[in-house]
């Protein structure tokens, strides 16, 4: 049985009303809060920062994934550290030094995860696949919530897999944006273990009835 994990990505939540929607998602079927910290520079878009992520960490009861969205990302591993990250994923596109990276957010005690845009090949990862707990596969460009999903992804993740059987690494595969009740079953059955949902969750008329059926629609 296929148990896929469901990550509502929190940058599509009313933020006018943040605590009910962290409450929304620890009362659902989620498994991960989505966590964009996006800095302007590296993706057209800011988001938001440590204050917020503070409070969200201060009522979420659930694994904190953190996907940095920032150039930069060295700086701030301690930081994400102590506001609770469970999960630190920065961008290959983002890191001089991504061996050393990987190894400094595990030095903090966080899984750490690499994210790739739609324009990097997965063959990058090989050489450090078997060091990498998620590679969280963007399937729009990132920056924005709402986007339509590319559909060069399944290819994408499939060739992953591959990676990922062939070196017997623990790497999950998280897929990123775009992600709906029309393509969920479709990117599990390439070999995805967790979806991001944004604005499919958060904009639909019942966001926990939308998660609960996005898993019961992937675990199968
Ligand atoms: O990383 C992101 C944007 O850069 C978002 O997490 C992603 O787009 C999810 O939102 P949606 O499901 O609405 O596409």
């Amino acid at each position: 049985m296929k148990n896929t994990l469901i990550a509502p990505s929190v940058l599509s939540a009313d933020f006018a009303n943040l605590q009910r929607d962290i409450e929304m998602i620890n009362n659902s079927d989620a498994d991960w809060f989505h966590i964009d910290i996006m800095d302007g520079v590296f993706v057209p878009n800011i988001s938001f920062g440590m204050p917020v992520l503070e409070a969200i960490t201060r009522h979420a009861k659930k694994t904190i994934d953190v996907h940095l969205m920032i150039v930069n990302p060295d700086q701030y591993i301690k930081t994400f550290a102590a506001l609770g990250a469970t999960n630190l994923t920065v961008h290959y596109e983002a890191c001089t030094h991504l061996h050393r990276t990987l190894q400094a957010i595990k030095a903090e005690g966080m899984k750490a995860g690499i994210a790739i845009n739609p324009h990097t090949n997965v063959a990058l990862l090989e050489d450090v696949i078997k060091d990498t707990d998620v590679v969280c596969m963007m399937s729009v460009n990132p920056g924005f919530g709402g986007q339509s999903f590319i559909e060069n992804t399944y290819s994408k993740i499939k060739q992953l897999k591959e990676i990922i059987v062939k070196h017997n690494a623990p790497t999950l595969i998280e897929v990123d944006g775009g992600v709906n009740d029309k393509n969920a079953k479709l990117l599990v059955e390439a070999g995805a273990d967790v979806l991001v949902a944004g604005n499919f969750v958060f904009k639909s008329d019942n966001p926990t009835q939308t998660i609960a059926d996005l898993k019961k629609l992937t675990s199968f």
